[in-house]
């Protein structure tokens, strides 16, 4: 699929489920790889990232069998089983596999080199490396040891106290998973929580993780013991139909067994705040994570102010939230979003460009996007420049611009969301 087209469409009617949540799902092959025993994962995201993170893990020695696109069995060899590997570790698009990889690859004695594509080469990867190299790795790469390539040499870490500039879960998580090899307590603070996914699923491993009000600590010497795993559905793909769905007029839909993560809940937080008519429905609690149903109605919408700690609580849904905003009455600010520059492609330049070609009325500031709503969109030719999420936001924007809209580069959607052309078809035929 390399060129997606999407017309404006018929009300959207029905009841659905998206794939599996990427966070976790990454999460559940790491922890799954380095944990004494067995862990079944059913749920699991088969989109390009998460098949890197298995990828690189099989490359370690780890047995990994997928009965089902999305469901797999993890023979957990713990951490002295992991083997040295002898070819490149390769995170393709990845950077949450990069990221928290390099959390484990820190604390092994082997030597590793990590790489992905053009889109991770470009993206800092100090941001992890300077707390890892504190605490006494060994890892270089271009530019100074910022950048892939890497060559990692793992091994003899000491715990630190680290006081992260970023609400990031990737930072956070990373020196956790060194910090569980490291001597003596591994604490983190982040300015704002970030989703705590890790936190979360290493205590249904067996650690013992203490969060507190700014941060989260543990001690070394830790093992994880092998868990069966039950991904929810990843509520950063059901943003793209629920937005559909809000701005087409006369859609109802449903989407099941979502994610309900406070961490990461901040778009339905951003939609009433909107005036979207959504409701949510909290159904129980999966592998320590809640989920629930999510119903969306056609909605007038106007425009809101986005900033602060709801930034990390929605940081992935910006582009698609933006689209919302351009149908919306009256101005929608975001700020405090600068970390979207470093996202698979700078998304606070790509989103204005991108939806500007549809007519979209949205200003680039330095830390995120000034959009003026009520904006008639009209056809156009967009570029998903390699980004799954940008692919997606413009594709939903074509679902209403007048004469639609096509996406060039769409195969990128795949990296999170296999079957998203389908399922928005499937919602618009019913
Ligand atoms: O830890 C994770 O699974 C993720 C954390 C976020 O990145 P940052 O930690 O860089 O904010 C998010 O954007 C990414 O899609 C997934
Ligand atoms: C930023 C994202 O992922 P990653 O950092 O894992 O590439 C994303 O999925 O939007």
């Amino acid at each position: 699929m390399k060129q997606l087209t999407m017309k404006p469409s018929n009300p959207l009617r029905g009841t659905i489920k998206v794939p599996g949540d990427k966070s976790i799902s990454h999460r559940s092959v790491m922890f799954g790889s380095i944990a004494n025993g067995t862990t079944r994962v059913e749920g699991f995201l088969p989109g390009a990232d998460c098949q890197a993170t298995i990828a690189c893990f099989k490359s370690m020695g780890v047995s990994i069998e997928q009965h089902s696109p999305t469901s797999l069995t993890i023979e957990g060899v713990g951490w002295e089983g992991l083997k040295e590997p002898e070819e490149l570790l390769d995170v393709g698009n990845s950077g949450t596999t990069i990221r928290l990889m390099l959390g484990i690859l820190a604390g092994r004695p082997f030597y590793s080199a990590v790489a992905g594509d053009e889109s991770i080469a470009r993206r800092p990867m100090d941001r992890v490396l300077d707390p890892l190299r504190e605490m006494g790795a060994k890892v270089d790469g271009r530019q100074g040891g910022r950048f892939t390539p890497l060559g990692v040499r793992g091994g003899g870490l000491k715990g630190i106290h680290y006081q992260s500039p970023v609400a990031s879960a990737q930072i956070k998580s990373c020196i956790l998973l060194a910090g569980l090899q490291a001597t003596g307590e591994t604490i983190v603070e982040e300015p704002h929580l970030s989703r705590d996914h890790t936190e979360r699923m290493l205590r249904a491993f067996g650690v013992e993780v203490n969060s507190f009000s700014g941060g989260v600590s543990l001690h070394g010497g830790q093992q994880l013991i092998g868990k069966d795993v039950r991904v929810p559905g990843d509520i950063s793909s059901a943003a793209f139909p629920l937005v559909a769905a809000l701005l087409v007029p006369g859609s109802h839909i449903t989407i099941q067994d979502v994610g309900l993560n406070p961490a990461r809940t901040g778009i339905l937080d951003v939609l009433h705040a909107m005036g979207a008519m959504v409701e949510v429905k909290e159904t129980g609690e999966w592998s320590g994570e809640p989920v629930g149903d999510i119903t969306v109605s056609a909605s007038d919408l106007q425009g809101t102010e986005i900033s602060g700690e709801l930034i990390p609580r929605l940081i992935d849904e910006i582009p698609i939230i933006a689209v919302a905003a351009t149908q919306a009455k009256g101005k929608t600010i975001i700020r405090d979003a600068a970390e979207l520059k470093v996202k698979e492609t700078n998304r606070i330049a790509v989103t204005a460009t991108e939806l500007s070609k549809l007519g979209a009325n949205i200003e680039e500031t330095p830390d995120g996007l000034i959009i003026e709503g009520g904006t008639p969109l009209h056809s156009g030719i967009c570029d998903s420049r390699g980004d799954h999420r940008i692919g997606m936001a413009t594709a939903i924007a074509g679902m209403v611009a007048k004469g639609g809209a096509t996406v060039e580069n769409a195969t990128a959607i795949n990296v999170s969301f296999p079957g998203f052309a389908e399922l928005m078809a499937e919602l618009s035929e019913k």
